[in-house]
């Protein structure tokens, strides 16, 4: 077969490589061969350099004079663009405190992958919806490795919980088989009614604060309104977070939070700190120790019950919540999640659920506070489907809310609580535009400033649902809107998040009218996992009266 010698335009003519080419090849098939030969992640950009032109039939490529350039997008290839750095510091002052702004800027600066060092991290960021799908599919490429530039590093080794690990071990594999058909679609429709009674028993609370005229903290209450339900769904634990305004928040839900940033602190610094017998280190292990008795506890007390095995999709419908569906659940081969998977599964669910759910829920609570009339369109839409005090929400009826849905789509949109899943290179490689990536970096498709690229979204510092309608929107590219991620490593509680939003914030609307408190910048934590509003408040006001149906309006 006649070969031909081809380089990646931007490297030495040098490193060129004799491929062997069959003339009779389609000019896709020549560059899927190119692509395989230099890691090349989306062939459809390769282009082949002739002395003139650009060559577009394989018997061109074949018979031009070798060696022949390789283009990608019509770049040669390059390294990402950095911002300069200060010593010792990198590009730390460049990127934080204002993360989110910040990289909002150097994305305008320096296009869509960006390359900072951060003390020392190296990460690579990109608000290209193309690259993240990329970088998100389990591939050749990337998979979700752990390493020491991955922002999950600190909390991987010493908790060790399966989500929080490698794609590529046989624990996430047993484990992704067996919780997601507990959190499937149809699964977690059974669990709205407790999801309901959860809310409703936060309204005692929240009237209680209204009859005093006071304003409160919407984090730290829809910490305990979102770790209340996960607590009961996951782990079958009643926090008690709603017996009076003041009740504390449940030592598993502090204990978790706590273990979070006691792991960053304990694992930034060398291995000989985390065998110390003292300080933060015991405090560590000795929480750690008390989580999985509490959630070993849980276990016991679901077993205790008798319960019958079903396989995986019957136990997920039939399940009062994931514990229980966890040892009742059993495979094709009559094998269950291994006990020694079970606890630290059950853990990070817990935890990843209620950090993320009360972020969004808070998001959503300042949205109303602050977008003119978005309070009152989620109202009129709930008195136009005949809702009332006594609605059971169920499915079927939210299925029929649009609004609502735009209205969470939009936030999650402009407000997604979560930012960095980062994925790692498998091999060093070349992303569309010609970046090129080394093996074992991480690149973290950025999810905020994919949400607000204004080469995807029209307008898209403008918060308007009303764009969830649009054409444009519905044509947008796959992963131009993520709030989950996707891949095999996105969210798998996600049907879960939404429905309990959806149970929640109806509620919420058709109970109280929001008002801010205060009127100052809302700030949100630039070194937690999440974005959340730090210093919102709010009054909830109970509702005397309500509109009427639009149906009604109109007629009189
Ligand atoms: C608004 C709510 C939520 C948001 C925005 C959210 C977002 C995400 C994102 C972006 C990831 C991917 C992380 C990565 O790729 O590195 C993820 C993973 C995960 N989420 Fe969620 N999540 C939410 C709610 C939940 C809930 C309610 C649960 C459980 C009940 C849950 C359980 C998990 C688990 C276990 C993973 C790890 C999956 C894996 O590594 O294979 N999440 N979530």
């Amino acid at each position: 077969m006649p070969s031909q010698t081809f380089y990646l335009l931007g490297e030495d003519v040098s490193t060129a490589k004799t491929i062997e080419v069959n003339p009779s090849q389609s000019l896709e098939d020549l560059k899927l061969l190119i692509a395989a030969h230099f890691a090349i992640t989306d062939p459809n950009g390769i282009g082949f350099l002739g002395k003139d032109a650009v060559l577009t039939e394989t018997s061109e490529v074949t018979t031009a004079p070798g060696p022949v350039p390789i283009t990608i997008d019509g770049h040669a290839v390059r390294d990402p663009p950095s911002p300069r750095k200060l010593p010792f510091v990198g590009n730390f002052f460049e990127v934080y405190p204002d993360h989110l702004g910040n990289h909002q800027r150097l994305f305008d600066q320096y296009g869509p992958v960006i390359k900072t060092d951060n003390m020392g991290r190296i990460t690579y960021q990109t608000n290209d919806p193309a690259i993240a799908a990329i970088a998100l599919a389990e591939s050749d490429f990337f998979t979700k490795k752990i390493n020491e530039a991955h922002p999950l590093y600190a909390l991987k080794n010493a908790s060790a919980g399966v989500f929080l690990g490698d794609t590529d071990t046989e624990e996430w594999r047993v484990a992704h088989k067996f919780l997601p058909p507990a959190l499937g679609p149809k699964a977690v429709r059974h669990y709205a009614p407790t999801m309901q009674k959860t809310v409703e028993d936060a309204f005692k609370v929240l009237d209680h604060l209204d009859e005093q005229g006071e304003a409160w903290n919407v984090y730290y209450y829809m910490l305990k309104l979102g770790s209340q339900a996960v607590g009961k769904l996951t782990l079958g634990l009643d926090f008690q977070h709603f017996t009076s305004p003041s009740a504390p928040v449940h030592e598993m839900v502090h204990s978790i939070a706590e273990m979070l940033s006691l792991n960053k602190k304990v694992t930034s610094k060398g291995d000989w700190y985390n065998k110390l017998p003292f300080g933060d280190p015991k405090r560590l292990r000795d929480l750690k120790a008390r989580i999985e008795e509490m959630v070993g506890e849980s276990i016991e007390v679901a077993s205790r019950g008798g319960v019958e095995d079903l396989p995986l999709q019957d136990a997920a419908l039939k399940a009062d919540n994931m514990v229980d569906y966890a040892i009742r659940a059993t495979d094709n081969k009559g094998q269950k999640l291994p006990q020694s998977s079970l606890v630290w599964a059950l853990v990070v669910a817990t935890g990843a659920g209620f950090t993320t759910t009360s972020s969004l829920l808070s998001w959503l609570i300042y949205g109303l506070c602050t977008y003119e009339g978005m309070q009152d369109r989620l109202l009129q839409e709930l008195i136009d489907h005949g809702f009332d005090e006594n609605t059971q929400i169920t499915a079927e009826l939210t299925d029929k809310l649009d609004f609502l849905d735009k209205y969470i789509k939009e936030t999650q949109r402009r407000h997604n609580p979560s930012f960095q899943p980062g994925r790692t290179a498998k091999c060093d490689l070349i992303l569309p535009g010609g970046y090129k990536l080394p093996k074992d970096a991480v690149i973290i498709p950025a999810l905020h400033h994919i949400h607000n690229n204004p080469e995807i979204w029209d307008n898209p510092f403008r918060f308007n649902p009303d764009r969830w309608d649009t054409e444009e929107v519905k044509n947008r590219h796959k992963a131009a809107y993520i709030p989950f991620a996707t891949g095999q490593r996105m969210c798998i509680g996600f049907n879960f998040a939404l429905q309990e939003i959806k149970v929640f914030l109806p509620k919420l609307v058709y109970r109280y009218k929001f008002t801010r408190e205060g009127d100052g910048p809302i700030e949100y934590d630039p070194m937690f996992q999440l974005i959340r509003p730090n210093n919102l408040y709010v009054r909830a006001e109970r509702r005397v009266k309500w509109p009427p149906r639009s149906d009604q309006s109109t007629t009189a």
